[in-house]
C-alpha cells in the first residue's frame, strides 16, 4: 500500500461573499490525512471545521463561495473537477456523515429506501443484492434487527438509530476516506461512546482514513491518531494526540485543555475563555488571532504574521507567542 496520503491539503482557503465582499471563512490550511489515521479537527463554533468540511466535499455554491489552494485526493485535486467528476467521487469514494441524522435523513423515505439510494448511483449491483448489501450494512453498524429497521421510517428510530443509519449510509459504497462532523453531539453520552467505537471499528476494517470534526477534547483524546486545532480559520497547533494532550503549546489549545473537566481533579472550578470567535467581518488582520482573548500576555510576545513552526518532533505551533504563554494566577475567567 502507498504511503502517499490519501488526502493532502495545500494552503487551501475558502471565503463567502457576505454584502457583495469575499470573507475568509478558512485561511491555507495544509493538512494530510493517510489511510488507517483518524485526524480529528478540534475548535469552538465558528473556527471553521464545517466549512473545511464541506469544502473537501465540494458542497459550496462557486456564485458566493471563493475557494483556492490545491486539495489532493488520490493525487487528484479535488478543486479542478468538473460536477460529475465530483459526483463519482461523493458519495462513493469520500463518505460523510452529519451532525444532525434527522435532517440528514429524508421523513418520508424508508430507510433501506435511503441506503439502496447511494448504491444506485455508484453501483451496479442488482437489486437482490443492494437489498443483501443493506441488510449487512444496518448489521454492520450494529443495529440488531435488520429486516425491522430497514423498513421503517427515520421518526421511528431513536436519535442513536438514526445515527448509525446516517453511518450505513456514509459507508455503504466503503469510502477510503470518511468525513464525521460532529457526529455524536446531538447524541446522549452513552450512545456517543458507541457511536465513536463503531466509527474506530469501521475505519480499522475499511482502511480508510478518517476526518473527525469536533468541539470536545474528549471525543478527540478517545479516538484520535493525530489532532488539528483550528481557530478563527487557520490552523494553531498540530500534532499526535500525546503532543496535544501531553505537551500543548499554543494558547488557544491551552486555553481549550484548560477549560475541559477532569475526571480526576479535585477543583469544582472551570476556567472559561473569555470572549468569541471573531465573525469573518471582524477578523484581526496581523498578530495572532487568538491574542484578544489573552490580553494578558503583551503585543511583542506575538509574531506581527504569525507561521506555522515545525517542533524536532513534527509537533507544529503558529505564532511563537507560545513560549511566553502562562495563566494569570488570579483568575477571573473562573466559575462554579
Ligand atoms: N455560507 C456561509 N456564508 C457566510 N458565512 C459563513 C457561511 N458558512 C459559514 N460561515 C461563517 O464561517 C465561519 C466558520 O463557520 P463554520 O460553520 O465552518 O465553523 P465551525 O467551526 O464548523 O462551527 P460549528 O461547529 O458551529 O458549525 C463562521 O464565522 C460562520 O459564520
Amino acid at each position: 500500500m502507498s504511503n502517499q496520503p490519501l488526502l493532502n491539503l495545500k494552503k487551501l482557503n475558502t471565503a463567502f461573499k457576505i454584502d457583495g465582499k469575499f470573507y475568509q471563512a478558512i485561511s491555507e490550511i495544509n493538512l494530510q490525512v493517510k489511510r488507517d489515521q483518524i485526524l480529528a479537527i478540534v475548535g469552538e463554533s465558528g473556527c471553521g471545521k464545517s466549512t473545511l468540511a464541506t469544502t473537501i466535499m465540494g458542497l459550496h455554491d462557486p456564485a458566493i463561495t471563493k475557494i483556492d489552494g490545491q486539495a489532493f485526493f488520490e493525487g487528484q485535486d479535488l478543486l479542478k473537477l468538473t460536477d460529475e467528476q465530483y459526483n463519482e467521487i461523493r458519495g462513493a469514494k469520500i463518505g460523510m456523515i452529519f451532525q444532525d441524522p434527522l435532517s440528514a435523513l429524508n421523513p418520508l423515505k424508508k430507510i433501506k429506501d435511503q441506503i439502496i439510494e447511494v448504491m444506485d448511483y455508484h453501483t451496479n449491483l442488482t437489486k437482490e443484492q443492494k437489498i443483501q448489501r443493506t441488510l449487512e450494512l444496518l448489521d454492520q453498524v450494529g443495529i440488531n434487527n435488520p429486516e425491522l429497521t430497514a423498513n421503517q421510517f427515520p421518526h421511528e428510530l431513536s436519535g442513536g438509530m438514526r445515527q448509525r443509519v446516517i453511518i450505513a449510509i456514509a459507508i455503504a459504497c466503503k469510502p477510503d476516506l470518511l468525513i464525521a462532523d460532529e457526529p455524536t453531539t446531538a447524541l446522549d453520552v452513552t450512545i456517543q461512546a458507541q457511536i465513536l467505537d463503531l466509527i474506530r471499528k469501521i475505519q480499522r476494517e475499511n482502511h480508510s482514513g478518517v476526518i473527525l470534526i469536533t468541539h470536545d477534547l474528549g471525543v478527540v483524546a478517545e479516538t484520535a491518531d493525530e489532532v488539528a486545532v483550528m481557530y478563527a480559520g487557520q490552523i494553531v497547533e498540530q500534532g499526535t494526540v500525546t503532543q496535544i494532550f501531553e505537551n500543548p503549546l499554543h494558547p488557544y489549545t491551552r486555553s481549550l485543555l484548560q477549560s475541559m473537566p477532569q475526571a480526576d481533579s479535585q477543583e469544582d472550578e472551570l476556567y472559561v475563555i473569555k470572549g468569541n470567535v471573531p465573525s469573518l467581518q471582524q477578523m484581526p488582520q496581523s498578530g495572532d488571532r487568538f491574542a484578544p482573548r489573552i490580553p494578558w500576555i503583551p503585543a511583542s510576545d506575538h509574531e506581527e504574521q504569525p507561521t506555522m513552526h515545525q517542533l524536532a518532533d513534527g509537533h507544529q505551533v503558529r505564532c511563537t507567542c507560545y513560549q511566553n504563554f502562562y495563566f494569570p494566577a488570579e483568575q477571573e475567567e473562573v466559575r462554579q
